[in-house]
């Protein structure tokens, strides 16, 4: 495939320094892979100076999987994105599914993430994607749609990465049809293109949700998906390897 992917991990609550290994594995193969494909991984918080360490020097981007909207303040137990600028992180995860589950996160706070995670000079990996639920009632195309018009900031949206996530998708095993994936990667790039104009067409659509070593090349053939947002293949090199090199 020759355009611009970005193939990006999310470690989610997982990893202790042993690994590290995988780091510098991935890391590794961040230099190897073509100059028109990232490779991009969001480790815990814990890990993210270690892994700095362990990736000096290469191509891989590092970034955290969250951040608050504010710079700085009294919100214990919150990470501000001018803190992640300041470890030498790429980009931020905002949005993502689980956040917006698990800690309420409706699209107008995901949307100040984003500006807060942009003004701190990081890319803002914007996550959006429909429930099992959803799908059934045939509302994902609206659903997604309103979640990209309530979550997009209105900086430059050169930082802006978006990346669909079916939420039914996440961990289970399944995933969409291409032709679906192809359906709803259209739909987000027509609504980039109306908030943004032609700078809309150059936003990487990410996809996410159970990809792996032997689905990649199909997912990644489809023409508007610039690239993966991979969680549980992406905690192992030996899995993330082969999504890269299908890139
Ligand atoms: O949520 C995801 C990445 O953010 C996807 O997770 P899985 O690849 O484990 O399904």
């Amino acid at each position: 495939m020759e355009k611009p992917m970005l193939v990006a991990g999310n470690w989610k609550m997982n990893g202790l320094k042993a690994a590290l290994v995988e780091v510098e594995a991935i890391a590794r193969a961040a230099d190897s892979a073509p100059s028109r494909v990232e490779v991009a991984i969001a480790p815990p918080f814990t890990l993210l100076a270690l892994a700095r360490g362990a990736a000096a020097g290469t191509r891989l981007q590092l970034g955290g999987q969250d951040c608050h909207a504010n710079p700085s303040g009294a919100h214990t137990g919150c990470i501000a994105a001018p803190m992640l600028a300041d470890l030498g992180c790429d980009f931020v995860i905002v949005g993502h599914s689980e956040r917006r589950t698990d800690n309420g996160e409706t699209d107008a706070v995901v949307k100040l993430k984003a500006t807060a995670a942009i003004v701190a000079g990081l890319r803002a990996i914007i996550c959006v994607g429909e429930t099992e639920a959803e799908r059934d009632a045939a509302r994902h195309l609206d659903v997604v749609a309103a979640q990209i018009d309530g979550s997009l900031p209105d900086a430059d949206p050169a930082s802006v990465v978006i990346a669909y996530e079916p939420v039914w998708a996440i961990g289970t095993g399944r995933t969409p049809l291409a032709g679906d994936v192809d359906e709803m990667h259209n739909a987000i790039r027509a609504r980039l293109v109306a908030r943004y104009g032609e700078d809309g067409r150059r936003i990487l659509i990410l996809y996410g949700g159970s990809v792996k070593p032997s689905n990649a090349a199909e997912l990644f053939a489809v023409p508007e998906v610039g690239g993966a947002l991979v969680g549980g293949a992406s905690l192992k090199a030996a899995d993330f390897l082969p999504i890269i090199a299908a890139a």
